[in-house]
């Protein structure tokens, strides 16, 4: 069934698990994400970027959205386990709305690059109008970037979060779930040093709010699948992401969305490259994406087990 993405995360918040949050530009991942579900019997969080609802309109927002909206009711209505669509980043006013109105289970407003007064007036604004038609929100504190040995205590302050501003921002927006910022980056290229994540300042978060938290950039960039994609002539040179172990201990301390975008990439490009090395003949666009959406799956398979939610639908 097609539900709510709080309803998800209440539930893996209480019982003290994680669900990750998985990116689609087209159908094929969503197929990959689909059949994961299934055969891990867990719940599903699928999420558009703004930059995924322009691209599935060709150009248009309002078909965007409307699209991706049809397309995962549709899968929703005929599966067993819930599932959840979540609009990722949201920067632009315009784009969050239509989200909304064409029956997005949640927005993010990603406000995050602004001063935490401008940050939390933002978040409110949009809290009032989605809760006011049962859409829940995700907000974000504190920045996206990668801690660096070298990089001098302020700077951690200016740019990761303070979980007493977020007590104090979740009181005042009634946004649903957080993502604070404890050092993870997006893309494939996360850590120059060794991964690692502010738990102490993750603790605090999840104290002081009580409410479901989310990690971003939360890839693992898996060394196999990098090494299968070069095989087969890709150059992911210096590709990092956040370690398994890492991750469990996030959850741990109380991360209970996890939103993974750029290992789902790398799957497909891996099973991509291979099937159109080793078929050189096949042209038929059922086929040729086999490999992909099957690396992607097992990928998906893999996570939900590690963040705890198999079996949790
Ligand atoms: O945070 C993410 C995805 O991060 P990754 O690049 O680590 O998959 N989406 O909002
Ligand atoms: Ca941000
Ligand atoms: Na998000
Ligand atoms: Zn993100």
């Amino acid at each position: 069934p097609y539900v709510n993405t709080k309803d998800i995360l209440e539930k893996a918040s209480k019982e003290g698990y994680a669900v990750p949050a998985l990116n689609i530009n087209n159908l094929e991942f969503l197929h990959a994400i689909i059949d994961a579900g299934i055969e891990e019997n867990a719940p599903i969080i699928i999420e558009t970027s703004e930059g995924a609802i322009k691209y599935a309109g060709n150009g248009d927002i309002r078909r965007g959205a409307q699209l991706f909206v049809s397309m995962v009711r549709a899968f929703a209505n005929t599966v067993p386990v819930p599932v959840a669509l979540h609009l990722d980043h949201g920067k632009h006013f315009n784009i969050i709305m239509e989200a909304i109105k064409a029956g997005y289970s949640s927005v993010m407003i990603d406000a995050s690059e602004y001063p935490f007064e401008k940050n939390l007036e933002e978040t409110k604004k949009i809290v009032e109008i989605a809760h006011s038609v049962g859409v829940s929100v995700e907000a974000e504190l504190g920045r996206l970037v990668g801690i660096e040995d070298n990089v001098v205590v302020a700077e951690h302050e200016a740019v990761l979060v303070d979980p007493n501003e977020a007590k104090e921002f979740v009181e005042n927006t009634g946004v649903d779930f957080l993502a604070p910022a404890i050092g993870t980056s997006h893309g494939a290229f996360k850590f120059k040093g060794e991964a690692k994540l502010d738990f102490d300042r993750l603790k605090k978060v999840k104290e002081l709010t009580g409410i479901p938290l989310v990690l971003h950039g939360a890839s693992s960039v898996p060394e196999d699948i990098v090494k299968l994609a070069e095989s087969y002539g890709a150059n992911f040179k210096g590709a990092k992401g956040v370690p398994s172990d890492i991750l469990k201990k996030a959850v741990k301390f109380g991360i209970n969305k996890v939103n993974t975008d750029t290992d789902l990439r790398m799957a497909y490009v891996a099973g991509l490259r291979e099937f159109l090395t080793n078929n050189p003949g096949e042209f038929d666009p059922r086929k040729y994406f086999k490999t992909a959406k099957e690396y992607v799956k097992e990928v998906i398979k893999a996570r939900m087990r590690l963040l705890g939610c198999s079996n949790k639908a």
